[in-house]
């Protein structure tokens, strides 16, 4: 389905009895995108198990074959991807089209960047309105040229690489993996050094894809919080096989409308438990809830466990914004739990969430006011007090999939069914997300 082309479907959710059960998520979206990347530039057949079949990940794979790579689907989460190579992709006919995806389109601007081929971005509504220029300022003091741009240096965009990208020293605006996945893409290609440079470290997986692909990649302590990584460029990338582990992001919506529906007891299996990833799981265990990691291992060079999570009463803390990185994509579901926790929680250091599907700052503040929970937003920090939650609201998801998620997770527990506007977009990270839900004793109309 293409979520970008369907009409909006509201969609309630009301209130459930205990959620039991074990399941498991998809694949981790972040890897599943790397997945398509790596196996557009490694030599080889790039075999893939568990990879995510959300939207996002689609368009990434749709725009690597544009690009030059064979991808073909064997059975659900079982892929192959045959590369163009390393300096041998394709120049793409047909413009690029990310529908809702920042990722896929960010990390291929990079790839684009660092190959003498010229290419038309484009995506979804939401995806025009977020600012690409974080991306395209590394990649032109690489070498990379922007021929045409929407207003803002949005998309639509055309963007031409360089046959030779230049070595580069980068630092980091803002803690992001995607600036640094681009640039360090680029820099794949590049006949020197690249190094990034981050004062607080993001999520890892194209460094850790990097190395597992035969490129020669170190990333070192940098200041407290920071990491600096840096890339010998233009090695011989070689297909190896990638094992998708479930996606911690995804995983967080059956994790939280455990711990705040009365009698649930409930397994999430196999989530990926990089600490990169982790800081909602931190932070929830600091509110008091009750989550054991059980049968920890090692799949495919990520941590993993299985998440058991039981009905807890939780209590607001201070979420110190140096733990954003680890859980950017979390916090509509945190202000969630938060909303059913005793007292306040206070979230600090959110400004990046105004740049992403949605402005969620803004859009987590209306869902929960609207569902008569009291809030605040203080400069870029958001208060939640919490207590039980009436719901009763409607809520507007603006092309957002966690919005859309995290409230139709607070309608399972709050006194009031919680309708969202749309549901479609749910299908870019977590197609399953209602019939997962459903299994563990969740109501939706
Ligand atoms: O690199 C990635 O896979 C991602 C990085 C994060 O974005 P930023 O780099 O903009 O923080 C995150 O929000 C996104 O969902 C996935
Ligand atoms: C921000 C997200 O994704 P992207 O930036 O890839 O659109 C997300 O999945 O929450």
């Amino acid at each position: 389905m293409d979520a970008s082309h369907v009409p909006a479907a509201p969609l309630s959710a009301l209130a459930a009895g205990p959620l039991t059960g074990r399941v498991r998520p998809p694949g981790d979206k972040s890897v599943s995108h790397r997945c398509m990347i790596f196996g557009l530039l490694a030599i080889g057949e790039t075999k893939i198990d568990g990879l995510l079949e959300g939207e996002d990940v689609l368009r990434t794979a749709q725009a690597a074959r544009q690009l030059g790579a064979k991808v073909v689907r064997h059975a659900p989460g079982s892929w192959s991807v045959w590369g163009a190579g390393l300096g041998s992709l394709l120049q793409p006919i047909e413009t690029l089209d990310f529908g809702n995806a920042g990722t896929g389109s960010r990390l291929m601007m990079g790839v684009v960047a660092g190959h003498p081929i010229v290419a038309r971005f484009d995506g979804d509504a939401s995806l025009r309105k977020r600012p690409m220029r974080r991306i395209l300022d590394p990649l032109a003091l690489q070498g990379a040229q922007v021929l045409e741009q929407a207003e803002g240096g949005r998309l639509p965009l055309v963007l031409q690489g360089s046959a030779e990208p230049l070595p580069v020293e980068y630092k980091t605006p803002v803690a992001s993996a995607q600036i640094k996945s681009a640039v360090l893409l680029c820099g794949l290609n590049s006949p020197g050094r690249t190094v990034v440079i981050e004062a607080e470290a993001s999520r890892d997986h194209t460094e850790k894809m990097l190395a597992h692909f035969g490129a020669t990649v170190t990333s070192e302590p940098y200041g407290a919080h920071g990491r600096k990584i840096t890339l010998e460029g233009r090695p011989e990338l070689v297909a190896r096989p990638v094992q998708v582990p479930a996606d911690p992001s995804s995983a967080a919506f059956p994790l939280v409308a455990a711990l705040i529906t009365p009698g649930s007891d409930i397994v999430i299996e196999g989530v990926m438990t990089n600490p990169l990833r982790s800081g909602l799981l931190t932070t929830l265990q600091e509110m008091g809830a009750d989550i054991t990691l059980e049968n920890r291992r090692d799949e495919g060079g990520e941590d993993v466990a299985d998440v058991r999570a039981r009905f807890s009463t939780l209590a607001g803390v201070d979420v110190p914004a140096e733990r954003a990185p680890s859980m950017i994509d979390e916090y509509p579901i945190l202000a969630v739990a938060a909303a059913f926790a005793r007292g306040e929680t206070r979230m600090r250091g959110l400004s990046e969430l105004r740049v992403k599907e949605s402005d969620r700052l803004a859009a987590i503040a209306a869902g929960l006011t609207a569902n008569g929970v009291d809030c605040d937003i203080v400069g870029d920090d958001l208060i939640v007090r919490g207590g039980q939650v009436k719901g009763g609201g409607a809520v507007e998801t603006h092309l957002d999939h966690r919005i859309a998620m995290s409230f139709l997770v607070m309608g399972l527990a709050a006194q009031n069914k919680v309708t969202v506007d749309d549901e479609t977009m749910i299908a870019t990270s977590f197609p399953t997300f209602r019939p997962l839900m459903e299994g563990l004793g969740a109501r939706f109309s």
